[in-house]
């Protein structure tokens, strides 16, 4: 662990100053692609809005398309216009034979185009001490003026239990996502899916007499609850965004949208979308509702300088809502500055 006086130092000389601040544009989706797929890199133009759109390199781009992936993605950071959307990348995993071209390839060639670079099965904060360094030296060498962000894919059990450490590893962490689907594995669950939730994991109503299944009642239960809960607390402690991650069930858009929701009303910022039907599903969610905006806008109006306690349409309104509501219309009032859309159905619900 560096001192905390070292801690804003490069790691390298000539890399660039490490950030003191996460820079807070909007990623609500962060949008995979494969960049060795020429249809799907086709539609990237067509994508305007999208807050994040990541060329993948890692889990699903086979093991013969890998150099063709990187390759590709080199050529999207070049050629294609994104517009306002951030380029981050997936690369693969510390342990695979890919990863080290991986980041020597972008960083070298396209390291200005990028914004993110996210790192899956980080077990601990070694991992990321591994790649902050490996990045200080190659930003010197490659003359970055900026410095690259890590963002940690929270998908091992190890990675769970360290995830503190892991947020707190480099000033370069932006995020953490939660993986389910390789998380699933390595806690040995007994699923087969991609995120969401299972109707086998309920609690049920007690029994109504001598029958044992007459009259009672299942609530199917969250899997990831304690997960993205704890991925929360890590991240705003550090200082840093926690997002959900796939939903694998594509056809599934109201399991999807009900998924990110929770996530949102936890504290993430954004969920990944895996097919461009699930970008309109996490634009929605991980934007505050017209009507949430509006009240939160009341209660700060009430509230005057933010202390005290009153009432408003029967509930009581103290120094706390005033802070939760802060944060409701802050996010607002960002996401509008970027979204002509949004600021207009802001204005339409009177926020
Ligand atoms: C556990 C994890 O690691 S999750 C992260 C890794 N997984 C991924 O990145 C998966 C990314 N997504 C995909 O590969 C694909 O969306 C799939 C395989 C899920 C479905 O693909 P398809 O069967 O082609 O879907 P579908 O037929 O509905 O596609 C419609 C069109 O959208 C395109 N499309 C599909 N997914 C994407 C995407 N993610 N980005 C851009 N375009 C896409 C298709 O190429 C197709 O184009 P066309 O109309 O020109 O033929
Ligand atoms: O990489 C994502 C996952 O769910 O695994
Ligand atoms: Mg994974």
């Amino acid at each position: 662990m560096r001192s905390p006086k070292d801690f804003f130092r490069p790691l390298a000389v000539g890399a660039p100053e490490p950030v003191r601040q996460i820079p807070l544009g909007p990623s609500r989706m962060i949008h995979f692609f494969d960049p060795g797929n020429e249809k799907m890199v086709a539609k990237l133009p067509g994508m305007a809005g999208t807050d994040v759109l990541l060329g993948n390199l890692e889990d699903a781009v086979a093991a013969d398309r890998k150099e063709a992936a990187r390759a590709g993605l080199v050529r999207v950071a070049r050629e294609v216009d994104l517009g306002e959307s951030q380029l981050w990348t997936r690369v693969n995993s510390l342990d695979s034979p890919w990863v080290l071209d991986d980041l020597v390839t972008l960083v070298t060639e396209v390291g200005d185009k990028l914004d993110v670079i996210m790192i899956p099965k980080v077990e601990g904060p070694e991992d990321i001490h591994y790649v902050d360094r490996l990045l200080a030296q190659l930003e010197a060498r490659a003359g970055l003026r900026w410095p690259l962000l890590v963002h940690a894919i929270l998908e091992t059990a190890s990675g769970v239990a360290r995830v503190e450490e892991i947020a707190t590893a480099s000033p370069r962490m932006q995020g953490i996502s939660l993986g389910p689907a390789d998380l699933a594995a390595s806690r040995r669950m007994k699923t087969t899916r991609v995120g969401g939730g299972h109707p086998g994991y309920l609690v049920r109503t007690d029994p109504v007499g001598e029958d044992l299944t007459a009259g009672r009642t299942t609530y199917q239960q969250d899997l990831w609850h304690y997960t993205v809960a704890r991925m929360v607390d890590a991240c705003a402690a550090a200082g840093i965004l926690p997002y959900y991650g796939p939903y694998g069930d594509i056809r599934d858009t109201v399991g999807c949208e009900d998924q990110f929701r929770n996530a949102y009303l936890l504290g993430c910022v954004g969920a990944w979308s895996l097919h461009p039907a699930q970008i309109a599903i996490a634009r929605k969610v991980f934007s505050p509702a017209p009507e949430e905006v509006a009240w939160a806008r009341r209660v700060l109006a009430a509230m005057g300088d933010g202390t005290g306690a009153v009432m408003l349409d029967g509930k009581m309104q103290d120094d706390a809502t005033v802070k939760q509501c802060q944060v409701v219309a802050s996010l607002a009032d960002e996401l509008a500055a970027r979204d002509p859309e949004l600021a207009e159905a802001y204005r339409g619900a009177g926020a």
